[in-house]
């Protein structure tokens, strides 16, 4: 029997809302016959989805506990941690292990489960016996909804984590009480007194051999299964095998995939998944995050970690541009205009280029009249042109956009989106500016965690109709009262930039234009002659 008090199998979680005040869990029980009967509301109105893993600690931060902390971190789930032994590993291998003693595990045991609620137990690295029969027991005290066990004894560069006496321990007592067991192929040999199991056929004679043992289902991985192109489970309840397929990623990067594996189940058993639908969810989580981590490089041994949280490789473009927002990025500041690169033929990616290369600093996508599908086409582009360039890329007003194709960031006017509300969306890396007129909008941009402000229409502009315009006075007004740097906005160019720059305040810090660039035909001329005006400006400035 799983030593569960109440099989999860008789458990139906439905989320009724996903107020801000954490999900509401409706449970409902089945009778004996069945029916559904409504228990409460109320008492599981803040409790959020939890998953205790039981496991080694990997230095290296791969698999073990750290793996199982992103995994469950990544699928949405909270996660409570009793280390069991603590590993010094790597990329190369495991250079050492020190096992926490048995009466220490027991004491962390305790201070979970006594506390906390725990929905699933996950158990990874259990090096001994005893150490079994101390979970044995404080589950025995503390039961919990169901217990997801994998197998771990030899990581996959060939070191050992548990040795043969725990075999029996595992076999013996952990098995018959868990809901799945998911060894990979040497294991399952292992645990089966060095059966074969070197094909798809054994893994599944395995598997059902495994559920003799008494878990309640039995998952047998074939990440190491030799000459598969494709990454093959078997999964076996005790009547039907259901054979789990999914293509290999081409990558060293696969240090942890069981361990994830089992927190993803885990998780997703948390949440109130039937085994069958946790476990397909959690392979498919494995084989995204492998695929989107292919090529990513961490530590110069043959097994590397893999991303969970599908972020390094952002994080990897970004740093190679500026870590911060850059005020003196605001120093030329283009914003494309589509009316006018369809009167001057040309698109969107050619105009952004000539701007670039002319000494444009920071460039902004305003693209009034683009359905969304073609913007975010765009946007992609001339993200990578600006990229080259080590340049900003803003998007006006669509904060969809920016997310979509990971832009910089976004400029806001008055009637767009709350500064406020888009740094809630776009967290805190992101650059924000917005356009004020008056001292109250610049420090209303300040308040909502705005990076800068742009201020005009500086002069008069046929870019914006019925533009009201603030001239240099009203411009030196906001620039002195603004805690934010300033760009400059509206009418602006080649003929007039040095008198915008000649306000002298110091938090201006450069000019914005549409028509002096865009509505030309010759982009990169204007854009060079432009960089040079200001840069004429602001020697003098100082
Ligand atoms: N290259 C790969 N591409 C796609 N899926 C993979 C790949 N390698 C492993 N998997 C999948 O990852 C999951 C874990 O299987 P695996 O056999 O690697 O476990 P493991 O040996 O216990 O892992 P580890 O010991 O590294 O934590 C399985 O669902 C397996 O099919
Ligand atoms: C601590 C720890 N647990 C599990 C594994 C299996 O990947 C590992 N390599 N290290
Ligand atoms: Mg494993």
């Amino acid at each position: 029997m799983a030593c569960s008090i109440v099989p999860s199998s008789l458990f139906f979680f439905h989320k009724l809302t996903n107020s801000r005040y954490g999900t509401r869990t409706f449970v409902a029980m089945q009778d004996d016959c069945g029916a559904a009967s409504a228990t409460t509301t109320e008492q599981y109105k803040m409790k959020i989805p939890h998953v205790l893993t039981v496991a080694g600690s990997d230095s290296g931060a791969g698999a073990g506990i750290q793996a199982d902390l992103k995994a469950c971190a990544a699928r949405g789930v909270y996660c409570s941690t009793v280390i069991t032994a603590v590993t010094a590993q790597n990329t190369a291998g495991v250079q050492g292990v020190n096992i926490v003693p048995e009466d220490f595990v027991a004491a962390q045991l305790k201070s979970v489960l006594s506390d906390m609620q725990v929905d699933v137990v996950k158990t990874g690295m259990l090096p001994s016996t005893d150490l079994v029969k101390v979970l044995l027991q404080s589950l025995s005290e503390f039961p919990v909804r169901a217990l997801v066990v994998d197998p771990v004894m030899v990581s996959t560069s060939g070191d050992v984590l548990a040795g043969p006496s725990t075999i029996t321990g595992l076999r013996e007592n952990l098995l018959p009480m868990a809901d799945i067991v998911t060894p990979n192929v040497k294991e399952a040999s292992a645990l089966l007194g060095g059966m074969q199991v070197v094909t798809v056929a054994d893994m599944c004679s395995a598997a059902k051999l495994l559920h003799n043992l008494g878990p309640r289902t039995v998952l047998v991985k074939g990440g190491d299964l030799p000459d598969s192109s494709d990454a093959v489970d078997i999964f076996f309840d005790g009547e039907d095998f259901h054979e789990l397929r999914s293509s290999r990623v081409n990558t060293r990067n696969t240090h942890g995939t069981g361990c994830t594996l089992a927190s993803c189940i885990a998780a997703e058993l948390a949440k109130g998944s039937p085994m069958l639908s946790a476990v397909k969810v959690a392979k498919c989580f494995v084989e995204t995050a492998l695929d989107y981590s292919k090529d990513i490089v961490i530590g110069s041994g043959p097994q590397g970690p893999f991303d969970h949280l599908l972020r390094l490789k952002s994080t990897s473009r970004q740093s190679h541009r500026a870590e911060a927002f850059n005020p003196s990025d605001l120093f030329l500041y283009a914003v494309t205009d589509s009316g006018m690169n369809k009167k001057w033929g040309r698109s969107i990616t050619d105009a952004v280029k000539a701007a670039l290369e002319g000494g444009a600093t920071i460039i902004q996508l305003r693209e009034k009249d683009a359905d969304t599908r073609g913007f975010l086409e765009a946007a992609k582009a001339c993200l990578q042109i600006c990229c080259v360039h080590g340049v900003p890329l803003l998007i006006n007003d669509r904060i969809d956009i920016a997310l979509a194709c990971d832009a910089d960031g976004v400029h806001l006017g008055q009637s767009d989106m709350p500064a406020r509300s888009a740094r809630a969306l776009l967290g805190p890396d992101k650059i924000i500016g917005v356009s004020c007129k008056t001292p109250e909008e610049a420090h209303q941009a300040w308040i909502d965690g705005a990076n800068y402000i742009g201020c005009g229409g500086v002069y008069r502009t046929n870019t914006k109709a019925n533009n009201l315009t603030v001239g240099l006075d009203g411009l030196k007004t906001v620039c002195l009262a603004s805690k934010l740097p300033v760009v400059a906005i509206g009418g602006i160019g080649i003929s007039n930039a040095s008198d915008v720059m000649k306000i002298g305040v110091s938090n201006l810090k450069g000019v914005a234009v549409v028509s002096a660039l865009f509505d030309r035909e010759c982009i990169l001329p204007e854009s060079k002659k432009l960089h040079a005006v200001l840069m004429d400006a602001v020697q003098r400035v100082k």
